[in-house]
This record gives C-alpha cells, structure tokens and sequence, in this order.
C-alpha cells in the first residue's frame, strides 16, 4: 500500500487514497486500485472509468478528455482523481516509484534492427565480466534471472515489476530494448538510465507511425525524454541518421560516443575479416588498437558488438577489461543462428530479417562466408506494416541466387495475398530463381534439399520464435528445429 504523495501523485478533486495496486484495464480493478484511463488508439480509458469505480478503484489517472468523458461519474463518487497532460508519463513514473527496486545500472538501446542483439551481448559481456546482468526485451528477460515478456518494451507496470524482481534476485545490470511503440507511449519514461544507445533507422512499423518522420521522432524520445542530461549516448555514426542522433544528443549536454567506420567514432571498426565461422575484428578504441576474433557470423553482428561494448563502457566499466571479454559472446538465439550443416558441408542459418534492411543486411552479411549459392526463405507477417512486403522480395531477389517465398505468421490476412506482394517486389529484380510454397516446413524441406556443397541457406523472419500464427491459431513452429529436421531426413540420420 502506498499513499497519492508516496507515488508522487497529487488529487485535484483534494481527495488522499491509499493504493493498493495499479492497472491500465478496467477489466482487472481490484479494490483500492488506481486505474490509469489513457487514451488508446481505438477507445479512450475514459469510457471505462465507470466500470472501475463500481470495481473499487481508489484512484483514477487520466488526461482532461478522460476526466471529461467521466464527469458524472467522478462527481458522484469519493474516488481520488489524478488529471495529467501525459498520463501514460504519469503512469510510468508511478510504476517506478510502485516498485521501487531496479538493477543499479540500467541502459537501452533504440533503432529499427539490432536492438535484441546489442542487449544481448551488454549482458553477455556484463556475465563474462562477472556481473549479474540482464537484458529486457523481444526473447523476454534473459541471463541472471529469466522471466517470458509479451511485449518488446512492456507497458511499465510490468516493466518495473520485472526490473524490481530482477533486482530483489540480485541483478545488478540491465540492457533493454526501446521499440518505436515502447517510446511513443510513454512506456520507459520512469526507468533510470546511465547509457542509450542507437543503432539504425530503417522502414518498419508505418501501420502505427504515420510517417517516416513520426517514426524518427518517436525514436529519438529516447535522447530527448528519456536518456538524462548527463547519460551517455553511444549512437552507431555509419548510419546516415547518426551524425544527425549524434547532433541531437550533444545538443543537450550528453557525452556522445561514436561507434563504426567513420573518422569520428571514438570505438571505431577499422576491418573486417570473414570465414566459415566467424570473422576477425580490427577496431580502435581513443586512438589505441585492438584485434578480437569473434564467433559470430554477419559483418553487421561485430557493429552491434561494438555498440554494445559502447553502452557497457559508457554505464562504468573498464574498457580494457570490456575488450577481453568479446572473443567468448556467442550467438543470439535466432539471429545468424548456424542452425544445422548437411553432410556436404552446406550451412543453415535461422535469422529474424523482418524488414527490408534486414533481409538486404542479413543476405549481404552472408555472402563473404559462403563459397557457393545462397538460397533465402523470406515472407512477411500478417497485420503488420504491407508497404514493406514487396521491399522484403525485391531485398532478397537483390542478394540472394535463389528465392522462397513463404508464410511467416499471415495472421488474419490471407496468406496467397501476402506472399503475392512479397513476390511482387522480388519478380522486379530478374536475377534470383524465385519459388513460392506457402507451407513453411515445405519451404524448408525444399530449400535445404537444393543446397550443394559450398551453399548455405538463410531463413529469414522468425528468428527465436517458436509458433506460426494463422487466424488466431498459434500453430508450434520453430525454424531452427525444421532445419534440423529437414538436415536429418534428407541426410538419411532418420
Ligand atoms: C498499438 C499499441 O501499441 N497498443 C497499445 C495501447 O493500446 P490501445 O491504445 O490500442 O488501447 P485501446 O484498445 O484503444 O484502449 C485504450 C485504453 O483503454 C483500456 N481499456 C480497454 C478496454 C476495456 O474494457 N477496459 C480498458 O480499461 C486499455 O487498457 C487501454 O489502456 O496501449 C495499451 C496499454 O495502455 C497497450 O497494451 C497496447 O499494446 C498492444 C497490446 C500491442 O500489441 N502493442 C504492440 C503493437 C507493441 O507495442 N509492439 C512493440 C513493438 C515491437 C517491435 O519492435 O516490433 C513492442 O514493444 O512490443
Ligand atoms: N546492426 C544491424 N544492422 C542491420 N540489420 C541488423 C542489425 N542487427 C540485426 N540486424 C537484422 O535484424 C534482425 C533482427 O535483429 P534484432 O532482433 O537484434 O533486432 P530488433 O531491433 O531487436 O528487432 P525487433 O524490432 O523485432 O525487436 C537480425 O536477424 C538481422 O537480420
Ligand atoms: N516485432 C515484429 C516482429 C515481426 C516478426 C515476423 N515474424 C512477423 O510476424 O511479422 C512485429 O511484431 O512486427
Ligand atoms: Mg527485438
């Protein structure tokens, strides 16, 4: 139980209440709850002020629409009435203060690809450190304690619920993921953070963002809102955004830290040697260089490397002692997963390209690894942004020989018409041989038949994810235990 003033919170009714938890659903008012009325993309909370009132709410947060469409009924009642500008700000400051605990040493990283990879490997260097770390976001909370999340960036109640148990299980450090959405609602404004980091900007989400500019800004509240004064900003300057990012931040008194190939990265990336398992990095760090031979497959894989040893060395660690740990980060679960090999030597990988950039990245990453043909599934997700469907063909047409285009979670859409777009974008590109068969086991079964010594195959879209939604159907499918299987049937294992 906490009080109004304990939380931060004043009345403007006058009225004290003593809360007992808090919601962002009428649906789950319980008794002494403060229900936070926001207002949503379909329906404003407002309209379900009454509902909590008659549930037991002792308070009610929400904005001058919501207050307004309630009137009645908070005049009627004794319920405590919290009236915000921003009440979704409001509310993740309330979180915070809710829960009270979080790791000592929280950062986040931003941009449309890249963010699961950079906070996974803050917390596997955190781990090879001896740290007790985290990261927070797309594959849940991982590392020191582990819990599943439905969200990228969740909405903060359960934010600051799962940063306080982490804290309370002993974690120390945390790395999480500020998706587009996350931001725009207001979601980490109560998280404290020592460090942000960027990593690019791309197409993604223009269902939700009305414009490429909404996006940019909606990302950029990471610096301007969220990040403090004295934070650090490690923002990956080879991204045509990034000088602009960087501008921003230094605008505001933030210590800036450029990573990448540019002149002016202070942790700069100065080659790149690439063979079957791996590559072998050059990079600088305030003039002095460095070699790290890194397991990890994808050219793009040693930036975000670098931008997460940016991000840990900007929260306070040793930069030298952040160095030793990079030859031992592994591969993040569905990212460049080497997933299985065939008996002739051809390599599978499972990735999470689900943007043209990705698929054009992931694809273009393979190449300097791979001696023979690259074979690509590729598809797109139903429900989601459609302008980047025909983008994702014409990306893997561009950079691989041959082509698959399959489903990867239609959803309510009809699949035909889903991968007729993404077949749309790749027939322009002449070039690639393009197949499509929806069945994506088929697909995989196919696709792994066709490779010949030196080849490898990429399957892109679904990463770490272990289901194939259709309708409201979440069938269990998990690329990398297809390939397996694929590699096994067709190799006469089983
Ligand atoms: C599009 C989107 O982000 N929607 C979020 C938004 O919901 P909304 O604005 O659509 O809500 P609404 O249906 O209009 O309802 C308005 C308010 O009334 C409340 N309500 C509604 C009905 C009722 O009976 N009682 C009640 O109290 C709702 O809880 C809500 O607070 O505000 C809600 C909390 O207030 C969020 O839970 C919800 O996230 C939904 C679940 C979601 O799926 N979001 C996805 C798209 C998302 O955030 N994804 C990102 C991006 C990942 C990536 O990078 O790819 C992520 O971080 O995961
Ligand atoms: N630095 C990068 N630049 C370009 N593409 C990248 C980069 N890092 C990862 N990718 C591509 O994006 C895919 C998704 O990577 P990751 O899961 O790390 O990104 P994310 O930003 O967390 O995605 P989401 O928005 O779904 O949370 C990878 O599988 C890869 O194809
Ligand atoms: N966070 C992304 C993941 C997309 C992954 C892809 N498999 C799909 O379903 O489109 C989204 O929800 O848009
Ligand atoms: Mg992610």
């Amino acid at each position: 139980m906490k009080t109004l003033a304990e939380l931060g919170l004043t009345a403007q009714n006058g009225r004290e209440a003593r809360i007992e938890g808090l919601t962002v659903d009428s649906r789950n008012v319980t008794s002494g709850d403060l229900f936070a009325a926001l207002p949503g993309a379909t329906v404003h909370g407002g309209n379900f002020i009454a509902k909590a009132v008659e549930l037991g709410a002792a308070a009610i947060l929400t904005d001058t629409q919501g207050a307004q469409i309630a009137r009645d009924v908070l005049a009627a009642s004794d319920v405590a009435v919290i009236v915000a500008q921003d009440p979704r700000q409001t509310l993740a400051q309330t979180a915070s203060l809710w829960f009270g605990a979080h790791p000592r040493t929280v950062v986040a990283v931003t941009g449309t690809n890249g963010k699961t990879s950079v906070s996974t490997f803050c917390r596997q260097i955190w781990e090879e450190m001896d740290l007790r770390g985290v990261n927070i976001g797309t594959t849940g909370v991982e590392g020191a304690w582990t819990h599943p999340l439905k969200h990228t960036t969740p909405e903060p109640i359960t934010l600051h619920r799962v940063m306080a148990q982490a804290a309370q299980n002993g974690v120390t450090h945390a790395a999480m993921e500020a998706s587009s959405h996350g931001l725009d609602q207001r979601r980490l404004d109560g998280v404290f953070l020592a460090a942000a980091g960027f990593t690019n900007f791309t197409q993604d989400h223009l269902d939700y963002h009305a414009t490429f500019d909404a996006y940019f800004d909606a990302k950029m509240g990471l610096f301007t809102r969220v990040l403090p004064d004295d934070g650090v900003a490690v923002i990956n300057l080879d991204d045509p955004k990034g000088p602009l990012v960087a501008q921003i931040c230094a605008e505001r008194g933030q210590e800036v830290i450029g990573v990448g190939r540019d002149d002016h990265a202070r942790l700069r990336l100065m080659g790149q040697r690439f063979d079957a398992t791996g590559q072998d990095v050059l990079f600088e760090w305030q003039g002095k260089s460095h070699h790290v031979r890194l397991a990890l497959i994808g050219g793009f894989q040693a930036d975000n490397v670098l931008l997460a040893a940016g991000l840990v060395i900007a929260a306070g660690a040793d930069p030298a002692d952040v160095f030793d740990t990079l030859p031992h980060l592994g591969t993040v679960h569905g990212r460049m997963e080497l997933a299985a090999t065939r008996a002739n030597g051809a390599a599978v990988f499972v990735d999470y390209a689900h943007t043209p950039d990705a698929v054009k990245t992931a694809l273009t990453a393979m190449r300097p690894h791979v001696m023979g043909r690259i074979i690509a599934i590729v598809g797109a997700g139903g429900d989601r942004d459609t302008t980047k469907r025909p983008l994702m063909g014409a990306a893997a047409a561009q950079n691989a020989d041959v082509v698959i285009v399959s489903d990867d979670n239609p959803r309510s859409e009809d699949p035909a018409a889903i991968r007729a777009a993404v077949m749309a974008g790749a027939v322009t590109q002449g070039g690639a041989a393009l197949h499509e068969v929806g069945d994506r086991a088929e697909a995989i079964l196919r696709a792994v038949d066709m490779l010949r010594p030196g080849d490898a195959l990429l399957i892109a879209g679904k990463g770490h994810e272990t289901g194939q939604t259709i309708g409201d159907t979440v069938l269990p499918f998990d690329d990398v235990e297809q390939a397996s299987m694929a590699v096994a049937v067709l190799d006469g294992i089983i």
